[in-house]
């Protein structure tokens, strides 16, 4: 595992905890998890750099309390694509993701009731961290399906060649791997 250290993020007066992501990969993971004032104070600062939208879409687990926060001060509504089918969803659309942190393949699944929640609507794609892109790829490949309208995906932290991408809003970037 390579060194762990903290870095500072537009809109925040602290620094922010840089943790090991993962025990197979020598990156540095950001874990918003557990912080409420980071994530107000990153919610706030992002939601000034992205266009009106109606409605956000995250993907589980990270994502959410991002989500969540940008929805409270915001749009008001939010949905989660989840990573299992749950008893309350009456036909889950699903696609396929291979995320940078797993080594195996993920699926993603939106309930009914989010697809009609997401038709014709204006979409956020919000997540905590874009690395490869895959994440972010699926959500879309999700909210095309269901005929909605992507007008913004945005992130806190852009990871290694994510930060290069012109269609990306983020706070800071990250490098893929620290010394
Ligand atoms: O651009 P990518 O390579 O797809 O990486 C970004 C994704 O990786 C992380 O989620 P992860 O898959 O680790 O799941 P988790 O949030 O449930 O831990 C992060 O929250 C993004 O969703
Ligand atoms: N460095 C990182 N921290 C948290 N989630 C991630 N997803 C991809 N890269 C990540």
């Amino acid at each position: 595992m390579g060194e762990v250290y903290k870095m500072t993020i537009a809109g925040c007066d602290r620094e922010l905890p840089i943790c090991p992501i993962s025990d197979k990969l020598d990156i540095a993971g950001f874990v918003m998890f557990g912080d409420v004032e980071i994530t107000e104070k990153v919610a706030q600062a992002l939601m000034e750099k992205c266009p009106e939208h109606d409605i956000i879409i995250t993907a589980e687990s990270k994502g959410i309390p991002l989500a969540y926060e940008m929805a409270r001060i915001g749009c008001r509504e939010y949905v989660v694509a989840r990573k299992g089918i749950k008893a309350y969803m009456t036909n889950p659309i699903k696609v396929e993701v291979k995320s940078i942190t797993t080594d195996h393949v993920q699926t993603l699944y939106l309930s009914e009731e989010d697809c009609t929640k997401l038709k014709n609507k204006r979409i956020l794609i919000v997540d905590d961290v874009i690395s490869t892109g895959e994440s972010l790829a699926a959500l879309e490949d999700l909210v095309h399906e269901i005929g909605g309208n992507v007008v913004g995906k945005a992130c806190v932290l852009a990871e290694g060649d994510a930060a290069d991408r012109t269609d990306i809003i983020f706070l800071e970037p990250l490098p893929l791997f620290f010394k």
